[in-house]
């Protein structure tokens, strides 16, 4: 198979799909391999080292597009994209489609196979190639929180771990899936007083059983995080419903009851944000302030930390792409329930039910590719 790996185009989005270590695995299976000049750059692969492993380099984008049977990317194409994406070419990438109605239109016009990473799910609900992303931006999201609880950058100006004689700061983490669990983390060692909130009682039962003592584990319900939100210093949007639009925990209106210089940190901001005043935000311009309250929500978190997250994704994501170019995708998604799992729209029809759900679009069954 023809592989083609463009250089990401979002805001800051320094990662690249395919490291040279892949390039080399790609070539084993007989495959051939494009990648578009300085896609790598970012993570610290130079085409020399793609080369070297055996990738042809293209100047463009375009040409990446027009030669490749399968697009493997990080992030979902952006509009300047669209109109080089051919029928029935492979995309293996994020897409986060709930989130995005243009994205979803565009893929169904342009009649291609899209293959979404963070929808792929194993037989145990676990989904293999978002875990390593969430445990990135789970880790990012307290670094990004404490650095906005700092007065000049807007926030109440709160030491998250407090010091000897004054009282720590108060960590809510709304969803306590891989990012809740991670930040929960991370806070915790950092001495904040954590509290985690799932609606699944097993996981809570889990995170008790697992956290350290400054992490309190709560039901998570409006009556809850109402009377948690009036005393948190930093607020993490951590919840998933897979491939669907995040449930809003925290509307507009509940802003009024924190306290000005409170900062949310909306991890969940790729699948709409599980906070109502959320809008997704650029690592180049990062937060927005509203009611006084700091809102940090960038879709592309672990973009600004490439050279791990790059590891980790690929890690993760090329034993799938390597079945997907041996087989093809009918072939390897009949054979391979997991990835089956991770088609959304093919050939301009929507596959999957969360994101024919948030857009109201007719639902066809993936097995009659199959
Ligand atoms: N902004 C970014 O750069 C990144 C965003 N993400 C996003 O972060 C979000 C979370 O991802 P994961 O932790 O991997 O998901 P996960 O599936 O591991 O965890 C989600 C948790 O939310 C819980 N949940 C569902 N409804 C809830 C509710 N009403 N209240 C409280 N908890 C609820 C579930 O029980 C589950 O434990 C996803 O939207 C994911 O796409 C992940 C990586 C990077
Ligand atoms: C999961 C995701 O959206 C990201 O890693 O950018
Ligand atoms: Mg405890």
């Amino acid at each position: 198979m023809i592989i083609g790996v463009p250089k990401e185009i979002k805001n800051n989005e320094n990662r690249v799909a395919v490291t040279p270590a892949g390039v080399a695995e790609f070539k084993k299976n007989g495959h051939t391999v494009y990648i578009q000049s300085q896609a790598g750059a970012g993570s610290g692969f130079s085409d020399e080292e793609y080369i070297k492993a055996g990738a042809s380099i293209l100047p463009t984008i375009e040409e990446v597009y027009a030669i490749a049977e399968m697009i493997c990317k990080v992030k979902e194409p952006i509009a300047s994209e669209y109109p080089l994406i051919k029928e029935n070419q492979l995309l293996f990438t994020y897409f986060h489609f709930a989130s995005s109605e243009e994205l979803t239109h565009a893929m169904i016009e342009r009649k291609s196979i899209c293959l979404a990473y963070e929808t792929v799910e194993k037989t145990d609900r676990s989904l293999p190639l978002l875990v390593p992303m969430s445990e990135v931006a789970g880790r990012m999201a307290i670094q990004e929180g404490a650095k906005y609880l700092e007065k000049p950058m807007g926030g109440r100006g709160i030491l998250l771990g407090g010091v000897a004689g004054v009282k720590p700061a108060n960590v809510l983490v709304l969803g306590g899936g891989i990012v809740g669990t991670q930040s929960a983390k991370m806070a915790a060692g950092l001495g904040a007083n954590v509290t985690i909130m799932d609606v699944s009682l097993p996981r809570l039962r889990y995170l008790e059983d697992v956290m350290p003592a400054n992490v309190d584990t709560v039901m998570s319900n409006e009556y809850n995080i109402r009377e948690a939100i009036k005393l948190s210093d930093l607020i993490i949007g951590a919840v998933l419903i897979p491939g669907a639009k995040a449930p809003h925990l925290i509307t507009r209106e509940m802003l009024k009851e924190m306290r000005a210089g409170t900062v949310l940190v909306d991890v969940a901001v790729d699948q709409g944000g599980c906070i109502e005043t959320c809008k997704p935000t650029t690592h180049e311009n990062p937060t927005f302030e509203i009611d006084g309250i700091v809102h940090y929500c960038v879709a592309n978190m672990p973009g600004a930390v490439p050279y791990t997250s790059t590891l980790a994704l690929t890690n993760a994501t090329l034993p799938y792409a390597i079945q997907l170019a041996n087989k093809g995708w009918e072939k390897a998604c009949r054979e391979n329930e997991e990835l089956a799992k991770g088609l959304n729209v093919v050939s301009g029809e929507v596959v999957y039910k969360g994101v024919s759900d948030a857009w109201g679009l007719p639902l066809s069954d993936v097995k009659k590719w199959l």
